[in-house]
């Protein structure tokens, strides 16, 4: 279809309209076809954007969202509870690793299963379900009396992410309208990165309490989660997927109840028409999963989908946050406190950079949001790489070769770079207003990173003249320039990459679809999380930290030509037209517009329905 003959189309049928627009309003009553914006004729326009959205809407969004505050606080709040947990528990390597990762394991399994429970029970019930999983969980962790029930308590609320990661994005773009659909699923994620600086804070405020700190950073979850709760148990089911489930009764008294009053004729009609258009276009029966495989439009919005949940996590979003404490201490931040608040700050910045996301995300689109979000984050992972470069570079010499008696592989360094991209070393030096001097490497203690195994600095004392232990990072006078990337990395992934790959799939997928192509891509989003984070420190073993993180900016670049070619723009069309931009071919999507495939459905017109096409307006499409 050429732009030209949909210009002629709409612009014919625009005026087709206005008379009867003109001729409804002259009747008193209120026509929904005939908002003059940008949305008339598609279903963006089945309701009045002028009218004020009921505060319902709102509250919805905000009970929902809960969910993604609960994924932003569990998944943050361990890096503060781990300081206090492997003192308190004496827990090694692994055991830190599994009980952090194990979380992130346990959601992206779930977020696989929560597909088939979303279709099965509903997004009411499965929020509820994940309500619930996150109270008991955070209940096992603030008793646990061993790591082994800690584990299990990390699981639990895994689980519970996963459901909520993938339903909750699902649940609020269903019962938005249009017009505000992708502000409120935005919130969501803004609730996320609310969560993670939630976590930062109560880990900062905790930290003090060296015994138990950490029962009440973990435990402290279960508020939101029972909140959530009870709150959901007054809130209704998406009237999707209840008028998919043949509940219709139901699903227009939900309607009618979240459009306030508003007409809801038109919206409903749209849902119905296109539900039953689906069924038929798709064919019943069979896994949901080969059957979106096997139709076109929506394996092209899966591969759409998963493609943007995975370039989120490979631009190393959470290999950033989780190094921002070396970075901040390659920067000079040496006492453990003053990096917990300031890693308090720089989630405090993904924060309010995704509130720039949820004001941008309707004024310029998810398209351009996206892609100027990917530019940025590509340029200050350069910005990041090459501060590491320069540190690398300029990295302090070795100086002092103590005698090793464990012939450790900490002897064989000649400066600080190789010896800090040794998990088993740490380098031990002292420094001056000209510089580090009296520099070792030796091998850090089995038990903590804090000190070294013996020597100087086996026994870390606060005098001034004591040497200084640097763990995995080294000291150096480029840190500014790490910083500034680490800052300008945050400012333009938050408001694009962070929010809008959750975003796009809570509306990408036809209704028979969703609940399985958000399970999917939520699952490739925390498979690729648990990837990048565990492979980190070896990649940068091999790669150091420059090379790791120019293969990030590689990896961005990459993604900038996967949204360039295969990103639709879908602000504002109704859910139900959104299938209609996938109808070309994959990489030729960034090319439709939603002027580009307007879809009309029913227009009632005094209580009565009939397709434009019935009547006098024939030639319109
Ligand atoms: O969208 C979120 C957000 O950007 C978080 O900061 C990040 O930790 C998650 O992995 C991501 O999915």
């Amino acid at each position: 279809m050429s732009n030209s003959h949909d210009e002629y189309s709409l612009k014919h049928m625009s005026s087709l309209m206005g008379s009867r627009r003109q001729r409804a309003v002259d009747d008193g009553e209120r026509s929904l076809i005939g908002s003059p914006s940008r949305h008339s004729a598609t279903g963006g326009d089945l309701l009045d954007q002028d009218a004020p959205t009921p505060v319902f809407v709102y509250v919805l969004a905000f009970f929902s969202a809960l969910g993604g505050l609960l994924f932003g606080y569990d998944t943050g709040v361990v890096s503060g509870a781990m300081l206090l947990l492997k003192r308190e528990m004496n827990l090694n390597a692994l055991w830190q690793e599994l009980l952090v990762s194990s979380t992130v394991g346990a959601a992206a399994l779930s977020a696989l299963g929560g597909g088939f429970l979303n279709g099965w029970l509903g997004r009411r019930i499965c929020i509820l379900v994940s309500s619930f999983v996150f109270s008991i969980g955070g209940i096992i962790l603030s008793i646990a009396p061993d790591k082994v029930v800690l584990l299990v308590g990390r699981i639990t609320v895994g689980l519970g992410i996963g459901i909520a990661s993938m339903t909750v994005p699902v649940y609020i773009a269903e019962v938005s309208p249009p017009h505000l659909r992708g502000q409120l699923v935005t919130i969501n994620s803004l609730f996320i990165t609310g969560g993670q600086f939630i976590a930062s804070v109560v880990d900062g405020a905790f930290s003090y309490l060296s015994h138990d700190g950490w029962r009440y950073m973990l435990g402290l979850s279960t508020v939101p989660a029972v909140l959530q709760f009870f709150g959901f148990l007054f809130l209704p089911e998406s009237p999707r997927w209840l008028l998919q489930k043949g509940r219709s009764q139901e699903a227009r008294q939900v309607l009618g109840q979240i459009r306030g009053n508003q007409s809801i004729d038109e919206e409903y009609d749209a849902i119905r028409t296109n539900i039953e258009e689906e069924e038929k276009e798709a064919g019943g029966g069979g896994f949901i999963i080969l059957r979106i495989l096997g139709h076109g439009p929506t394996r092209r919005a899966l591969i759409v989908g998963c493609g943007l949940q995975m370039f989120q996590q490979l631009s190393g979003i959470n290999t950033v946050m989780y190094y921002s404490a070396t970075i901040l201490q390659m920067a000079g931040v040496r006492d453990d406190k003053q990096a917990i608040w300031l890693a308090a700050a720089t989630s405090a910045t993904n924060f309010v950079f995704t509130l720039v996301g949820v004001w941008l995300v309707e004024r310029v689109g998810r398209r351009k949001l996206t892609l100027g979000s990917l530019l940025g984050t590509g340029l200050s992972l350069t910005l990041l790489a090459v501060g590491f470069l320069l540190s690398a570079q300029n990295s302090p010499p070795i100086t002092l070769h103590p005698v090793d008696l464990q012939n450790s592989t900490c002897r064989q360094y000649e400066s600080c770079e190789f010896c800090m991209l040794d998990p088993n070393c740490g380098f031990c030096y002292r420094e001056n207003g000209t510089g580090v001097y009296d520099s070792s490497c030796v091998p850090v203690t089995q038990t903590s990173t804090d000190h070294a195994a013996w020597g100087r600095c086996s026994n870390q004392t606060e005098a001034t003249d004591s040497p200084i232990w640097a763990y995995n990072y080294c000291p150096t006078s480029y840190s500014w320039v790490v910083l500034m990337g680490l800052i300008l990395y945050l400012a333009f992934f938050a408001p694009g990459m962070g929010p809008m790959p959750w975003t796009v799939n809570s509306e990408i997928y036809p209704l028979w679809a969703r609940s399985t192509g958000n399970a999917c891509s939520a699952g490739v989003n925390w498979i690729f999380n648990v990837l990048v984070s565990l492979t980190f420190l070896h990649v940068a073993e091999f790669l150091t930290y420059y090379g790791a993180f120019f293969m990030y900016a590689g990896l961005v670049v990459l993604g900038l030509l996967f949204v360039q070619g295969c990103l639709p723009e879908t602000q504002g069309l109704q859910l139900e037209d959104i299938e209609n931009l996938f109808t070309g071919q994959l990489c030729s999507c960034g090319g439709s517009s939603p002027n580009g495939n307007r879809h009309v459905h029913y227009i009632r017109v005094k209580g009565n329905n009939y397709l434009p096409s019935d009547n006098d307006a024939s030639d319109v499409e």
